[in-house]
């Protein structure tokens, strides 16, 4: 369980203060699946960063079972990590290595750093990155260069790496914005399994609104830097999404 309470952000910038995060306040319990929505510069890759710890917020808290991350040690920031896949827009995998070496860094993690350096994982984090190469569908190309696979392949090796992670929580930021739309609604459809079949939760920063609403339990939707809906998508009317995409001058 996930409870977000009055958090803001504030970037100083050459230009001044800019306010990207404005007292958010939600709670999420675990096996949600939630896409997070809004116009581009919203908030929603820095609400998604305050989740994992990657940025500090300027007020507020994270509390995830209780513990507040946005204050932690950085080890225990680091422990926490552990249990959090993310995943991003531009995947983010190491090219000229191979899927299967690219899956095995999801479990660095769980190794004493000396191990990782050196790449000696045991046979169960072996055992469980096939596991998960196998649940993306790409066990014929283990051995395969990363550089020499289509972008969604590329996808679903970086999704395979973040459960390879056994996450409690997947961050997914704009996970479908550079591939086609039906890529796309590939990686919604095996995150939407995942949450289904293993009860992970669910963040996703997304674009497409279509997309966010067939896929995800429940839709929060920024705009400047707040929550202006939180609901189940049937509930999200067209008047909203106006609202929210600020496609009508009287909300500007
Ligand atoms: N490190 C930073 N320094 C200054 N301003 C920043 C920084 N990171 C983000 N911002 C600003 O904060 C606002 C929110 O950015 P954010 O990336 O969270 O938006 P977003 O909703 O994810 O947009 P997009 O959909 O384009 O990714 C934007 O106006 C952005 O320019």
């Amino acid at each position: 369980m996930i409870e977000v309470r009055d958090l803001s952000h504030v970037f100083q910038t050459p230009r001044g203060a800019f306010q990207a995060l404005a007292e958010v306040s939600l709670a999420i319990p675990r096996g949600d699946f939630v896409a997070i929505i809004g116009r581009s510069g919203a908030g929603k890759s820095t609400f998604l960063r305050t989740l994992n710890g990657l940025l500090t917020p300027s007020r507020g808290q994270v509390l995830v079972h209780g513990t507040d991350i946005t204050r932690l040690p950085k080890r225990e920031l680091q422990k926490y990590r552990r249990r959090v896949g993310f995943i991003f827009q531009q995947f983010n995998l190491v090219p000229r290595l191979s899927v299967l070496d690219n899956v095995l860094h999801g479990r660095l993690g769980y190794l004493p750093t000396w191990r990782g350096l050196l790449g000696l994982y045991t046979d169960h984090d072996y055992q469980i990155a096939r596991r998960e190469i196998a649940r993306v569908d790409l066990a014929s190309k283990e051995t395969a260069r990363v550089d020499t696979l289509s972008g969604g392949q590329q996808q679903r090796v970086a999704i395979a790496r973040a459960m390879a992670q056994e996450p409690e929580l997947i961050l997914a930021d704009e996970p479908a914005a550079n591939l086609d739309p039906v890529l796309s609604e590939e990686v919604m459809r095996i995150l939407k399994g995942f949450n289904e079949t293993l009860g992970v939760t669910v963040v996703v920063n997304i674009h497409t609104l279509e997309l966010a609403r067939k896929y995800a339990r429940r839709i929060v939707a920024f705009r400047r830097g707040r929550v202006v809906f939180d609901g189940a998508p049937e509930a999200l009317g067209e008047d909203l999404v106006d609202e929210i995409y600020e496609r009508k001058e009287t909300w500007a």
